[in-house]
């Protein structure tokens, strides 16, 4: 039904490359980071770097979408040891929904504690402006209502239960601190807090789409993230998601504007210097916690 569907990653899998990466740095990274489209600039700020390309990585994936460079950067963050996705994998690019969410595990296995994620997303608010910054409390998972959820398969305990909660996905403390440093670096006018939905993919959604996701509650759509997230707790790590809303999701029959990849990848450059120093401050306040 879907793409290699009953083929996860083992665990022997995940740890033979997570191995592998240890074997070949210093460094024991206690935060992982995914850029978003247009976002990589993020890992730029890592210091003392050492780089992977996907391409070298044993069983790790290829980025095949602009705005994902497809490299994995290790470095420190005002002293603190980071991993760092620059470039993220997601479903429309054929791959599985274990291979999308495979870096998720070797994060686990490096010793990742707190994960943060990334992502370009359109606005469905009607009160959001192009370039907010929205702090995720939560999401819809449109691909998990049709069953493509990453968790499927035989579940291997050693990374966690077989029906993990999703009611405490972001965690709330996480939540707290990211509006306080907002609030510290002058971001209140554009910092904002809501709910991402996250469908497939790669065509944009329809007007009746849009509609229908902010009568469910939704206040972004993008087509990343929530798979990362659903591991990412499955195996017990903490979790902060930000999105930055690139444009505008089109909910009016007389609007001229179409969602296109080069605007999302445009407002990335703009405003990531301020997505940066949001994150970069977060992490270095970050209390490090073995499991959630
Ligand atoms: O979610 P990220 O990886 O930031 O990318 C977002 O931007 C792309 C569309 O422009 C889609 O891949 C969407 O998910
Ligand atoms: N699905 C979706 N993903 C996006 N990523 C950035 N903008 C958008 C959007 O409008 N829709």
């Amino acid at each position: 039904m879907f793409p290699e569907s009953a083929n996860g990653y083992s665990f022997e899998e995940c740890s033979a490359t997570a191995e592998w990466l240890l074997s070949q740095i210093q460094i024991r990274p206690l935060v992982g980071i995914v850029c978003g489209s247009g976002l990589g600039r993020l890992a730029e700020m890592l210091k003392d770097q050492r780089t992977f390309n996907y391409s070298d990585i044993p069983n790790f994936p290829q980025s095949t979408v602009h705005g994902h460079a497809g490299r994995l950067v290790f470095g420190t963050l005002k002293g603190k040891p980071c991993v760092c996705m620059q470039g993220r994998f997601h479903l429309y690019e054929g791959y599985s929904i274990q291979k999308v969410t495979l870096p998720i595990r070797i994060f686990k296995l490096l010793g990742v504690s707190t994960v943060i994620l990334t992502n370009a997303a359109g606005g469905l608010n009607l009160d959001y402006k192009v370039g907010d910054i929205m702090i995720i409390k939560d999401h819809i998972n449109m691909p998990g209502f049709a069953g493509n959820n990453p968790l499927n398969g035989p579940n291997d305990e050693r990374f966690g239960i077989r029906f993990p909660s999703m009611s405490d996905a972001y965690d709330k403390e996480l939540l707290q601190l990211a509006q306080g440093v907002g609030a510290e670096l002058g971001y209140g006018n554009f910092l904002r807090e809501g709910v991402y939905c996250v469908l497939g993919g790669p065509s944009f959604e329809t007007i009746a789409e849009c509609r229908m996701m902010t009568k469910l509650g939704a206040d972004a759509v993008g087509m990343s993230t929530v798979h990362e997230v659903i591991v990412a707790r499955h195996c017990g790590m903490r979790v902060l998601a930000l999105s930055l809303i690139t444009n505008q999701a089109v909910m009016n029959y007389d609007s001229q504007e179409k969602a296109n990849h080069e605007e999302v990848l445009e407002t990335g450059q703009l405003r990531a210097e301020q997505l940066e120093r949001l994150v970069t401050t977060m992490v270095t306040r970050i209390q490090d916690h073995n499991s959630a």
